[in-house]
């Protein structure tokens, strides 16, 4: 068999068990290609940084093949449809994608190209689980975590795929835009990632063999801890397909046999957990098509918001006088990502302090985290904030200061990312309002000067916060 197939790459940008591309290598030569949707896909945005630089990994990889990527720009549905005419290729085949506007995109693919004679496989995408087929005793959605994850452990996870060894190219040359005609990027403010990363194929081996050795085995006891580097750092790799979330459970799973030992597979399991919550995002935007733009809960409907640009700002900035919420959003800033118990405490802060609504927060994680997810954006967002399934009850509020004393003791990670409380005692870096004048001046900080007194006072903003929830309840 030599059918000609062209083979999407969309947020699976790696070779190793990408089921489309190991189908096309069983079956006929191969014309790689991503087309960049200035509509739809990000541009200018810390992800867009991470695919630019998974592009250029992938086109190194596809190298020792002799192949080239084929780069376009535009709508996707006529850019593929003019590629397989002009090619004369037999067949498309590309994974599954989760969001309802790439469903509806892949839909309306799979139609035209099949009305032009064009063969159409669609293979199942980057989640563990066939998520249609979970459903509880009613056939409905599960709407509880520990419910959905335990009936998934009761689920084969399909071995990974590997790498195919025999990828042949299309015999004609086909012209391909240059990477930088997609103008992924635009300034240079992600410059400074490549300090902290290395985007594509490579960097996400790198990283998860650095946490299987330094983390994996600590993870349970220390994840929730900022300062410590326990927690893998997989989830940009995740996010644009550069690593296969089927070969991280497979790893562990040996592991796990392997090691032959409670303690570490508790470790583990703590690990394989989390990678759960991953598959209920998903679940979740599945089964609620809207579940990234609306809250869940009908009754948040009528949830009394104050956007206000300034105290937006100033959570954006890091400068609201809460050092644990400055922390986590310096990092972010400086870095594209930011530790999960961190992103809860400044998620809540949002919400619940300065009642913004979670969609801004959504929107600026959205333009800054290397790892963005619409699911997993959405459900940290809707969990935080009260209004999704299963998620904290809103009238739960994190203390900043109090979240800081417990997980972040003696301020290190504080300390890392806000510099100018770098010679206050621990005792005080989690409120530097209450450090008596002394302390202030030997730690050289002028409160309202060279850091902020705090924004809100958390006593009464927390109370704001549950009246406005308790006029909800009665709507
Ligand atoms: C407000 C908010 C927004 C978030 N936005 C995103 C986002 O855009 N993209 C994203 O990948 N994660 C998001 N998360 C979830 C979580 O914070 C990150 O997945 C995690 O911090 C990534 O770091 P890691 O890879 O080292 O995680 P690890 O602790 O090493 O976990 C391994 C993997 O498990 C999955 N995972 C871990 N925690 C969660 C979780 N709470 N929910 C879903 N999956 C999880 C991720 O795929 C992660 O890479 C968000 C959480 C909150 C509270």
């Amino acid at each position: 068999m030599n059918k000609k197939i062209i083979v999407l790459f969309r947020n699976d940008l790696r070779l190793d068990d990408h089921p489309a591309l190991w189908h096309a290598a069983k079956s006929g030569v191969i014309l790689p290609v991503y087309i960049h949707n200035e509509q739809f896909s990000m541009c200018n945005t810390a992800q867009s940084y991470w695919t630019y630089y998974s592009l250029q990994n992938l086109q190194t990889t596809l190298d020792d093949y002799d192949m080239q990527l084929i780069l376009r720009k535009g709508e996707v549905i006529s850019e593929v449809l003019q590629l397989a005419l002009d090619t004369e290729a037999d067949a498309v085949y590309f994974n599954e994608r989760f969001l309802p506007t790439e469903r509806n995109e892949d839909e309306q693919l799979t139609n035209i190209l099949q009305a032009n004679n064009i063969e159409v496989k669609a293979f199942y995408g980057d989640a563990l689980f066939n998520l249609a087929n979970i459903q509880n005793q009613q056939n409905k959605p599960y709407a509880i975590f520990t419910s959905f994850y335990k009936r998934c452990l009761q689920e084969p996870v399909r071995k990974p795929l590997g790498q195919p060894t025999n990828i042949r190219a299309f015999p004609t040359k086909v012209s391909s835009l240059a990477l930088e005609q997609l103008q992924l990027l635009h300034g240079n403010w992600y410059d400074k990632f490549h300090h902290y990363w290395n985007p594509g194929i490579d960097g996400a081996m790198e990283q998860w063999e650095l946490f299987v050795e330094q983390g994996l085995f600590d993870y349970q006891d220390k994840r929730d801890y900022p300062a410590k580097e326990t927690i893998s750092k997989m989830s940009p790799f995740l996010a644009v397909g550069n690593i296969s979330i089927r070969f991280l459970w497979a790893t562990c799973q040996e592991l796990i046999e392997d090691k032959d030992n409670t303690i570490f597979s508790q470790q583990i399991e703590s690990f394989l957990r989390q990678l759960i919550w991953r598959e209920f995002s998903i679940y979740q935007l599945l089964n609620y098509p809207t579940f990234s733009t609306d809250s869940l809960r009908s009754n948040f409907q009528h949830f009394e918001w104050e956007p206000h640009s300034t105290r937006l700002e100033a959570w954006k900035t890091g400068q609201t006088g809460y050092p644990l919420v400055d922390a986590g959003m310096r990092e972010l800033w400086e870095t594209g990502y930011m530790h999960n118990r961190v992103r809860m405490v400044v998620a809540s802060f949002l919400v619940k302090h300065l009642l913004q609504p979670w969609q801004d927060g959504y929107a600026w994680f959205g333009h800054t985290l290397v790892d963005f997810n619409a699911a997993n954006n959405a459900m940290g967002w809707q969990w935080v904030s009260g209004t999704g399934i299963d998620s904290a009850p809103y009238f739960r509020i994190f203390n900043p200061s109090l979240q800081g004393e417990k997980f972040d003791a003696d301020g290190a990670y504080i300390k890392k990312w806000v510099p100018e409380l770098a010679l206050l005692p621990a005792k005080y870096i989690h409120a530097p309002q209450t450090a008596p004048t002394a302390i202030l001046e030997q730690a050289r900080i002028t409160l309202g000067d060279t850091y902020p007194l705090p924004i809100v006072d958390h006593k009464t903003a927390r109370a704001r916060a549950l009246e406005r929830y308790n006029a909800i309840k009665k709507a």
